[in-house]
């Protein structure tokens, strides 16, 4: 079974860059990530990328009169590396009907919150604002519905009485890193699809090596 080719796409810092960088060079994820692309040249995660010897690439929206201009550039990035998996890790642009449909099934995304609840983005205060007691992160395939695809898997932190937002966000990044290399584990064993209905992990934190989830 040949190398999973993984793109990785990126805004800001880069841990779960780094966690999936980290995963490949471990042999958990059997593959690599061929490229870092990033519509801000001024994430840390371009330093992540450059660190472990893989090809960076910069693409701003500013520089686009719309959206959907942009994401025809993107696209066309994205495939001149021929990827088998489009992993969207901090990647803060909502991407166009017509670049999700052409990486449908093979482009994933992590977002900081148990979806379907708080959609979008500033996920951790909404929680604490809220009231809730539990918050957590998801592992989903992209669809045009924003964090609306296919949850592949969760994990559930509480929310603690001092908890802010930053506090929160921590805690949420440690299974942030745990569950990221795990998912793109799964798809680089080809044991993902979008059509499955996976179980939705719950309340204990996973262990951080192979668990075996998928049907
Ligand atoms: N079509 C889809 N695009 C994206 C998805 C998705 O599921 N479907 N996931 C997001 C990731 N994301 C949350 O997980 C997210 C990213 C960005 C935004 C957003 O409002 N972006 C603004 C700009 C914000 C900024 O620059 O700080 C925008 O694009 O106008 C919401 C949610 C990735 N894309
Ligand atoms: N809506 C998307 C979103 O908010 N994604 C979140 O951005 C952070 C990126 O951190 P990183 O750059 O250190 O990986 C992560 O916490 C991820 O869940």
């Amino acid at each position: 079974m040949s190398n999973t080719r993984l793109v990785v796409l990126i805004s800001g810092s880069g841990s779960n860059l780094q966690a999936i960088i980290n995963a490949c060079q471990s042999n958990q994820i059997k593959g690599e990530v061929v490229a870092v692309i990033s519509n801000k040249d001024n994430a840390y995660g371009l330093t992540r990328a450059a660190n472990a010897g893989i090809n960076t690439r910069v693409l701003s929206h500013k520089t686009f009169a719309t959206r959907e201009d942009y994401d025809v550039e993107l696209a066309s990035l994205i495939d001149s590396f021929n990827p088998d998996l489009v992993v969207l890790a901090g990647f803060m642009r909502i991407l166009s009907p017509d670049l999700v449909q052409k990486f449908n099934g093979k482009m994933l995304n992590i977002h900081p919150s148990l979806l379907p609840k708080y959609q979008g983005l500033n996920t951790h205060q909404r929680a604490i604002d809220a009231k809730d007691d539990v918050h957590g992160v998801s592992v989903h395939f992209v669809t045009e519905e924003l964090d609306g695809g296919p949850v592949v898997l969760q994990a559930k932190v509480p929310i603690l009485a001092d908890d802010t937002a930053d506090t929160l966000a921590q805690r949420v990044h440690e299974q942030e890193h745990i569950i990221y290399p795990l998912v793109v584990q799964w798809f680089s064993e080809h044991r993902l699809t979008m059509e499955a209905d996976y179980a939705i992990f719950d309340d204990q934190p996973l262990p951080a090596q192979g668990a075996t989830y998928p049907k």
